[in-house]
């Protein structure tokens, strides 16, 4: 049977990832009326912050550090930001700058390739809504995937596959109190590791931690 022909879509630039920074990238850019699209496999955007992150979260950074171009925070929003207030902001980011029209989720972007001879980035993209395979052509691409979008699980730990109790990514953790009386170990002393340790004690577990190479040290920052 033959296929049918790929729907392609033309802009000047393309973004891949609809977190902060590709939002960033793109208003920063429609500001300039510099067509874009952005694309991004979930279904909304920032989907990290929305679907990923414990229920404590707020920005370890002061609000000063996180915010994106061309829109601060209010000044009566709080120094660090809960997790719902950062959302809310990037969702005002997209308002503000109107960037619903250069959305496209749901794409998962299978290939990027430079045409040198047509000076274009030829992307392809699966539209995970229709199952069809959709072009891109842009003059320039951002990727813009950020660095935590896929849990990272290591690999070979013996006896995992035998444990009786849970063994969950610090993604899909939620809260301490569901683990109320329980051992938990908690592998990793990153800014998650050591979050996550300290809700679990707060939420009644009996916590430990391992640390691979150091405990590092936080940054004081003057707020
Ligand atoms: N509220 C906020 O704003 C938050 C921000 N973040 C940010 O998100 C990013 C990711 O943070 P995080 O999720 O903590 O990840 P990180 O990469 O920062 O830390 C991973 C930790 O896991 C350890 N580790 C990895 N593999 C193994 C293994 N096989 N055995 C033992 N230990 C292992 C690493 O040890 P080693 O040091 O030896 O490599 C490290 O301590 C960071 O930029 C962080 O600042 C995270 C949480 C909250
Ligand atoms: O607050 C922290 O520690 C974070 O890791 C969040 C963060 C890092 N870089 C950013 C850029 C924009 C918004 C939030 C963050």
């Amino acid at each position: 049977m033959e296929q049918s022909p790929a729907t392609t879509f033309f802009t000047t630039v393309l973004i891949i990832g609809a977190g902060p920074s590709g939002l960033a990238v793109a208003a920063c850019l429609t500001t300039k009326h510099i067509p874009v699209l952005i694309l991004d496999r979930d279904d909304s955007t920032a989907p990290l912050w929305r679907y990923r992150t414990y229920d404590r979260l707020h920005l370890h950074l002061p609000k000063q550090y996180c915010q994106l171009p061309l829109l601060p925070y209010p000044p009566s929003s709080p120094t660090f930001l809960p997790c719902a207030d950062f959302i809310r902001y990037l969702d005002d980011y997209v308002a503000t700058f109107g960037l619903k029209k250069h959305l496209k989720l749901r794409r998962r972007v299978d290939s990027a390739k430079f045409d040198s001879a047509a000076a274009r980035w030829r992307v392809s993209a699966a539209n995970l809504e229709s199952g069809k395979v959709e072009e891109y052509e842009a003059r320039f691409l951002v990727v813009a995937t950020g660095e935590n979008d896929e849990p990272v699980l290591p690999v070979g730990i013996t006896g995992l596959d035998r444990f009786k109790g849970d063994a969950v990514h610090s993604q899909q953790y939620r809260t301490g109190k569901a683990y109320d009386g329980l051992d938990v170990l908690v592998v990793g002393s990153g800014n998650s590791g050591m979050e996550i340790a300290c809700d679990l004690a707060e939420g009644g577990a009996r916590c430990a931690i391992v640390v691979r190479s150091q405990v590092r040290r936080p940054i004081l920052l003057s707020v």
